[in-house]
């Protein structure tokens, strides 16, 4: 059939767009496409690239629901906990079922630069390699790699938009333990930059805990002054962005809730003061794991594309 040469090129376009995502034949700007798998309908990629803030390769998982075959979506990033790499949650979050229902891309991140020889980096499992903390180090051992502050706010998002399909500005942000502390971190530090942010048992006051302390006497050094720009139960009091979806569930047998690793009543305490609206859900039996995050994640997915798709 004649469709008349604009009409025709506006379809060869539409061609052409479906092609770079469902079977990869398209050279994408700096990235490499690792894996893809077809999945309720839309596909579960993985890619690397040459990060520039983090100074090493580094690999994200990202979902893209069907509609994204034929137009722009909004996005979500996840970050992820101690120990992880991107797979954790493309194999055990169970979340694409919901981004395929939602539209909503889902953009999964390692935890760490990997590979930077640095002295003692794979040394423990809550600090170095898997445990970025979602900061940028001032350190001297650390500073030239562990940037992963600026990598989740502005490298990795700018990787994204020139290669998928995202709206502009249609972005928000979730996580789990180390990664809910950098979910709600990043939200709270960068006012109007994401639509709503989620949490699953996040560390929500990291220079009260254990795992905080560590990280930052190791990222930051020993002035706890400086700790404080990290710190989601600080940041909230001084929030005057837009108004902030937050949702955060905690399973109540978490043995990091219990050992005081995590203290989401300090965070709530503190949103309290500020008039910052939350929600916290102490769901009981559930413990830290990925089977935790799994049984709730179709309410977080629900939660952001209700503010994404508004
Ligand atoms: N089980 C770990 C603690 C770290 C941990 O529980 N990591 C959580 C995030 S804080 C996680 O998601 N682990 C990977 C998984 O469960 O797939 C250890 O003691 O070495």
């Amino acid at each position: 059939m004649f469709l008349g040469p604009s009409l025709n090129k506006v379809c060869i376009k539409v061609l052409q767009f479906r092609d770079q995502f469902t079977r990869g034949i398209v050279k994408m700007a700096g990235i490499k496409e690792e894996s893809s798998n077809k999945m309720f309908g839309g596909w579960q990629k993985v890619f690397s690239h040459d990060s520039s803030s983090l100074k090493c390769s580094m690999k994200f998982g990202i979902y893209l629901p069907p509609k994204a075959d034929s137009e722009k979506v909004p996005v979500i990033y996840w970050l992820s906990g101690l120990t992880c790499t991107e797979q954790n949650f493309v194999t055990k979050a169970g979340a694409q079922n919901f981004a395929a229902k939602h539209n909503v891309i889902l953009v999964a991140p390692d935890t760490s630069p990997r590979g930077v020889n640095i002295e003692g980096e794979d040394d423990s499992y809550d600090f170095g390699s898997g445990a970025g903390f979602y900061l940028n180090a001032t350190t001297e051992k650390w500073k030239t790699n562990y940037n992963m502050y600026t990598y989740i706010t502005e490298e990795l998002p700018k990787v994204v938009s020139e290669n998928f399909p995202v709206i502009p500005g249609k972005q928000s942000i979730m996580g789990h333990s180390m990664g809910g502390h950098g979910a709600i971190s990043i939200a709270l530090k960068n006012p109007g930059k994401y639509s709503s942010v989620s949490a699953f048992a996040p560390i929500c006051n990291p220079i009260e805990c254990p795992w905080g302390q560590k990280a930052f006497t190791g990222y930051l050094g020993e002035d706890r002054e400086t700790w404080k720009a990290y710190d989601s139960t600080v940041l909230v009091k001084s929030y005057n962005g837009p108004p902030l979806e937050i949702l955060i569930d905690q399973g109540k047998a978490d043995n990091f809730y219990t050992a005081g690793q995590l203290l989401p009543d300090n965070f709530v305490a503190a949103c309290a003061e500020a008039k910052v609206p939350v929600i916290l859900r102490i769901q009981e039996g559930y413990d830290h794991s990925y089977f935790f995050i799994a049984s709730f994640m179709e309410d977080h997915i629900a939660h952001h594309a209700k503010v994404l798709n508004a």
